[in-house]
């Protein structure tokens, strides 16, 4: 963080939060140093979960000068997590929905899908204007709708059958094409719904604005199907890419890339489990400008949050929280 940002960071503080004990002092420095115990307001605090430490840290964005913000939740139990998930996921419903008759969400697989579930029960399922989402996957494996490894099957079954949107704005990919032809074949489909409106471009970089991405995160620091030392994590034009040596099977995937990740309106990283503890590690206190960055060191929003949704596990070479 810079100085002057770290600065705007403690005079923002208010005196309640200022009266709370401060989750910091369970933090190790290295982690203080970045990490200002500024947000006290979480997606939980009406409610009576459990919510433990709640954080938040600005940092300066790696391109254009634009602040990134991230807010790292740690939370006790997964279905805390779940839950704190489907309020901050309902709450951008409703923001997006109230302000542009629209909300563009982006999935992508793994654990993420069943974090998700609270979504399609009491009181989310009925909070939400199921008409306005259009949901899409930010990475999918190249098989067919209903193989066992497709994330439009997974989140078809634990999500989206669940949940009444109109099944003309779910937009899986083409599952009779080829990788290659699969991404293209979804970026046109993306620049249609641009020109119609349902997906707003950003200004700041020219590339299309999800409202909200969900996205998980591999042991190996990969978000989406964006892998370490992937070619394809600097593909800078393309919107959709494609693989065909994915280090996790299946092999052959679609998957948004960074531009697009970047431009963001919010994402959420789901990300629980000791095996995530080496590449939270890193992400959370290696310096951005080091040239070996992680892919999801790589996503840094030019105008929205990053809200990491952890859990204890997961944060375990951080602190002993
Ligand atoms: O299709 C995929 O494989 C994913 O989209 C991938 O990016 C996933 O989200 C992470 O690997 C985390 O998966 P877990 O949460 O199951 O570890």
């Amino acid at each position: 963080m810079s100085t002057s940002a770290a600065a705007a960071s403690s005079t923002s503080l208010s005196s309640a939060s200022r009266r709370r004990s401060s989750p910091a002092s369970r933090v190790p420095a290295t982690i203080r140093r970045s990490l200002t115990p500024q947000i006290l307001s979480s997606p939980s605090s009406s409610s009576r979960s459990p919510l433990v430490p709640v954080y938040a840290t600005s940092s300066p964005a790696a391109a254009g000068g634009a602040t990134s913000r991230k807010k790292l939740l740690i939370f006790d139990a997964e279905e805390y997590l779940a839950e704190s998930l489907a309020k901050y996921t309902v709450r951008l419903s409703e923001k997006s929905t109230a302000e542009r008759g629209a909300f563009t969400v982006a999935l992508s697989g793994g654990s993420l899908i069943k974090a998700l579930r609270k979504l399609a029960e009491p009181p989310y399922l009925e909070a939400v204007d199921w008409s306005k989402w259009h949901v899409f996957w930010a990475d999918e494996r190249v098989v067919l709708k209903d193989h066992a490894d497709s994330n439009y099957k997974l989140a078809m079954d634990g999500l989206l059958s669940k949940v009444p949107i109109p099944a003309s704005q779910i937009y899986a990919i083409n599952d009779a094409l080829s990788a290659e032809g699969a991404a293209d074949d979804y970026e046109t489909c993306l620049k249609q719904l641009v020109t119609n409106g349902v997906i707003t471009m950003s200004q700041a970089t020219g590339f299309p604005k999800f409202d909200l991405m969900l996205l998980g995160m591999g042991p190996d620091g990969h978000v989406a199907s964006l892998f370490p030392g992937h070619p394809v994590v600097n593909e800078n034009q393309k919107w959709v890419s494609y693989i065909k040596d994915s280090p996790k099977p299946p092999p052959e995937r679609i998957t948004f890339t960074f531009p697009v990740v970047n431009s963001s309106a919010q994402i959420a990283l789901v990300v629980t489990g000791a095996g995530k503890a080496g590449a939270v590690h890193k992400a959370l206190t290696n310096k951005q400008s080091s040239s070996d960055l992680l892919p999801v060191e790589m996503v840094s929003l030019q105008d929205g949050v990053l809200t990491w949704f952890t859990d204890k596990p997961a944060v375990s070479m951080l602190s002993r929280i």
